[in-house]
């Protein structure tokens, strides 16, 4: 039987050690993986294949098939070596600045041909025309059904949840509209500040490193019009033509005190540690409705969540001064599940009225069977599957977006550890109140 070759570049780093190697032997003991497959690490670091595996710190099992090769010389001839090879599988696990030259590269060592597909890592470019150059380069080389670009927030269950949410229920899809709903609030908030990422991260800052991807796909997978059907294609095209009306209206950005004095970051940095962008999207469906992201490290918890926030009822017949409006809560992590927050009757004899959250949470319904993002794109990078894949045209529409608010407004300050004051949000929901719900 042919074997499948996973080739990893970036072997070494740390992206490869905290989320590949754990991603694979835990696929690999769910018996997911090819049996005859070969698992290749390659990096600058010289590494023997001993070392490396100590280096990893991974089950006998993966250790059974995990290679080291240095740098990309003879790679074919390496690959070669383990006998009938079918498919190359090439994850780039580099930082963003060498994708295109280690594309040529391979392409030099020939490793080409419809077996071959490269896995590419966020961000795809730094902007714009960086990304469109990018684009090229690569696809001089190879051609545009080889290339999955990876962005992991795809592959959370809640996230992949949000279709089933809007396209498998009758009862949201006829609200969501600028009728019934009054806001959307995409919240991505960080406990923990850099870590060791100062040098990629102080080039980056939140917008680049969170918005542009992750943030972005949240939005478009909230707000697109229904896809012709639920293939990776049609459901992307429909993402491009949601991100073609949608625009940035207002920016704040921040940077936590002491970010400058942080190991590795320039003292004078203007990178922006924390972002809130107000957008609009320019469809008679969403007319007027801002929609907020707001992110950022360092701050008082980690949670992501959306909140789709609806307008008063049409027939205010009961007297509702302390209600909170209705909304629908996504929580995505650290627990996940739906909360609709519905205002009811306090029993008793008079009507008083108290807003009551309904929910459904995954570790109430689905024990323990969720898989882990890098899991899922393994798996289905392996296979061939592009579903939970970003398009190439895709994230260049998504830098069009994301550009006006890269300039480099002023900075708020705030301290680590605590959120920013400062909000662009009118009536900012308190997600406090439904992350403890699941
Ligand atoms: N770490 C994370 O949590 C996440 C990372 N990512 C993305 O994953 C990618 C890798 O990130 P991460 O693992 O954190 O980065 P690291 O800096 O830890 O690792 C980078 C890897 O690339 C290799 N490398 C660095 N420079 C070069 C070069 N000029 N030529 C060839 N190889 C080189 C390094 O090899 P060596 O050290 O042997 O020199 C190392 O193996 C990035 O695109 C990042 O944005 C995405 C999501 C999360
Ligand atoms: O891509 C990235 O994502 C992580 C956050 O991922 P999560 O799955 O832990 O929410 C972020 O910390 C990192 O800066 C960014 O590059």
């Amino acid at each position: 039987m042919s074997k499948t070759v996973l080739l990893i570049l970036g072997g070494s780093g740390d992206l490869t050690k905290r989320k590949l190697i754990p991603a694979l032997s835990s696929i690999q003991s769910k018996k997911l993986l090819p049996d005859e497959l070969v698992v290749i690490g390659s990096g600058r670091t010289d590494y023997t294949h001993d070392t490396y595996r100590e280096h990893v710190e991974t089950t006998k099992e993966l250790c059974d098939c995990l290679y080291y090769h240095v740098g990309l010389d003879n790679i074919k001839e390496y690959i070669n070596s383990f006998g009938d090879i079918g498919k190359i599988v090439v994850f780039f696990s580099l930082p963003p600045s060498v994708y295109a030259k280690s594309v040529q590269e391979l392409y030099k060592q020939g490793l080409v041909g419809n077996n071959v597909s490269l896995i590419i890592e966020k961000p795809f470019g730094r902007d714009l025309e960086s990304s469109k150059e990018l684009e090229k380069d690569i696809l001089k080389f190879y051609p545009k059904e080889s290339i999955f670009l990876i962005d992991h927030y795809l592959a959370k269950e809640p996230v992949q949840n949000i279709l089933i949410f809007r396209f498998a229920n009758r009862i949201f899809e006829p609200n969501w509209n600028r009728f019934h709903i009054e806001s959307i609030q995409i919240n991505c908030s960080e406990s923990i500040g850099i870590e060791d990422r100062a040098k990629y991260f102080d080039q980056s800052g939140m917008i680049r490193d969170m918005i542009q991807s992750h943030l972005l796909q949240l939005l478009t997978i909230l707000t697109m019009e229904t896809p012709k059907s639920s293939s990776a294609s049609d459901i992307v095209a429909e993402k491009i033509k949601l991100l073609k009306k949608l625009k940035v209206k207002n920016v704040i950005r921040g940077q936590y005190e002491g970010y400058r004095d942080e190991k590795g970051v320039d003292p004078k940095s203007n990178t922006e540690t924390f972002a809130q962008v107000e957008f609009r999207i320019d469809s008679d469906r969403w007319y007027n409705v801002p929609i907020y992201i707001t992110t950022g490290k360092a701050l008082k918890r980690r949670g992501t969540e959306i909140g789709v926030v609806f307008r008063d009822a049409d027939t205010p017949i009961f007297e509702n001064d302390n209600l909170k409006k209705n909304a629908i809560v996504f929580t995505v992590q650290p627990q996940s599940g739906i909360i609709v927050d519905l205002v009811n009757k306090i029993p008793g004899w008079g009507v008083s009225l108290t807003n009551t959250n309904m929910s459904f949470c995954y570790s109430n319904q689905f024990s323990n069977n969720i898989p882990d993002a890098y899991q899922r794109l393994l798996v289905d990078a392996i296979k061939g599957d592009k579903t939970l894949f970003v398009g190439i045209e895709e994230t260049g529409e998504a830098w069009r977006v994301i550009e006006p608010a890269l300039s480099e407004s002023e900075l708020i300050y705030y301290k680590k550890g605590e959120d920013p004051i400062e909000t662009l949000i009118e009536d900012p929901l308190d997600f406090t109140k439904y992350i403890n719900i699941c």
